[in-house]
């Protein structure tokens, strides 16, 4: 199988590759949809593999979304893909306008295919779906802290009923009492449409991957959701193959610089930066909009002084949140800070030397993946599950290529003593 993932941000498309990976599917990130990128290179490995483009669309205008969604799917059908993917959150962040059902529809047209089938349900990251409704840690999605996300609010928990206004096409609902009934009877009850699909446990994604298998073998079908669905995909094939799981080795990266940039505000965020016991420097955007210059010179100074390379560097958005939004907006706030950290990510790299990067955050290390100008991710091991190390070739403008290691942290993911510890596994 070559599973071609669309992945509608990039900490997202490192949390499936990493535990596709994890599954021992060779796997790697494209940060680039563009044609170049279209050679057989997209996916790792002779045979098998995962390839994940890893795009910025979860709350990009509709147009934009399904423009640059239909292009990365087109990309991975023509470099080989047998199965097409489309991964969004394991907590459905999505409004009544998109993205989810928009990229879903288009999607299905690129596959040539009629019907999709999945669900957000990524068992070991807490979120469970039950007779349509999602469940974030037990909690149901409206109740979790997602109701009150910035971007997409979560009112709702029925999965039906969130995705119906995105999408032209039906959607429907095999309930987890027909799960039990196994995989010929999911795959029999997959209509024409968007089908969401109950699942509690890695055995039930097993029992929908299979489906998705069954259904596969007569027609295109597109499969999607969280990582969850994927995993068990790829499951399938390593059994299939009679190949051992874990992730593939990565060339080693020398240590020679170890920074921490956390751009993330939130909860498993916050707990890892009270948790973490080293030097850190904090950043606000009042202080950036006041005077950049002076800001990023102070972090610089930081970054040139830290002379025991091995001990990692923190610099983190500071926790005021409310107070910084109040000041500038939110959106010049973010705007500020992702520009600094970015900055500030490619000074390490190219100027003083720095080897391995933690970037915490999806808009944070989607800024700062651009900046450092990768456009492609080598996956290894997992830190922590959904939290892959990788490896990349940074080009400074106009300079010279670096190869280093990154990890790219989604807000909610990691144990708390995730910035003291990644380093152990890290490439
Ligand atoms: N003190 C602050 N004031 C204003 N904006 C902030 C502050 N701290 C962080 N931000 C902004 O909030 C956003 C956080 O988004 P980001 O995607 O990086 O993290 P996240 O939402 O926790 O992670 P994920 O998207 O992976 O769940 C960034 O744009 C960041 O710049
Ligand atoms: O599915 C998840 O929760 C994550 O991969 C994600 O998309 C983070 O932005």
């Amino acid at each position: 199988m070559r599973l071609g993932a669309v992945a509608d941000d990039v900490t997202g498309a490192c949390d499936l590759a990493g535990r596709v990976a994890e599954a021992g599917l060779p796997a790697s990130v494209l940060l680039t949809a563009s044609a170049d990128a279209a050679d057989a290179a997209v996916f790792p490995g002779d045979g098998s593999g995962c390839a994940v483009v890893a795009l910025k669309v979860r709350t990009a205008p509709v147009a934009e979304a399904v423009d640059a969604s239909t292009a990365a799917a087109r990309l991975l059908l023509s470099a080989g893909a047998t199965q097409l993917y489309q991964k969004y959150c394991s907590t459905f962040d999505s409004t009544p306008s998109g993205n989810i059902g928009p990229i879903a529809d288009a999607l299905l047209d690129v596959a040539g295919a009629t019907a999709s089938v999945g669900t957000p349900a990524t068992p070991g990251a807490g979120r469970t779906q039950y007779q349509g409704v999602l469940f974030v840690d037990g909690v149901p999605l409206a109740e979790s802290p997602m109701r009150d996300h910035p971007l997409t609010p979560m009112r709702d928990s029925n999965l039906v009923r969130l995705l119906a206004p995105q999408t032209r096409a039906p959607v429907g609902l095999v309930r987890w009492e027909d799960v039990q009934r196994g995989s010929a009877t999911v795959a029999a009850a997959i209509a024409d449409g968007h089908t969401l699909v109950d699942a509690l446990t890695e055995q039930d994604l097993d029992l929908i991957a299979a489906a998705v298998r069954e259904r596969a073998a007569d027609a295109p079908i597109l499969a999607g959701g969280g990582a969850g669905v994927a995993t068990a995909l790829a499951r399938a094939e390593m059994r299939e193959s009679g190949v051992a799981g874990g992730a593939a080795g990565l060339p080693s990266v020398p240590v020679t610089g170890r920074l921490i940039l956390a751009g993330s505000a939130s909860a498993a965020t916050r707990a890892q930066l009270a948790a973490f016991r080293g030097e850190r420097h904090v950043l606000d955007p009042r202080e950036l909009d006041r005077d950049a210059d002076a800001a990023l010179a102070r972090l610089r100074d930081a970054l040139a002084a830290h002379d025991d390379r091995r001990s990692p560097l923190l610099i983190h958005a500071s926790p005021e949140v409310a107070a910084a939004q109040e000041a500038l907006g939110a959106a010049r706030a973010a705007a500020l800070l992702e520009g600094a950290l970015a900055e500030l990510a490619a000074v390490a790299v190219h100027e003083f030397g720095y080897s391995h990067l933690l970037i915490a955050g999806g808009e944070t290390s989607g800024a700062v993946t651009a900046r450092l100008g990768i456009a492609r991710l080598r996956i290894g091991a997992q830190a922590a599950p959904g939290v892959p190390w990788a490896v990349a070739a940074s080009a400074a403008p106009g300079g010279e290529e670096r190869t280093i290691a990154v990890l790219l942290k989604s807000g909610n993911f990691g144990g708390p003593a995730l910035f003291d510890d990644a380093w152990e596994v890290a490439p």
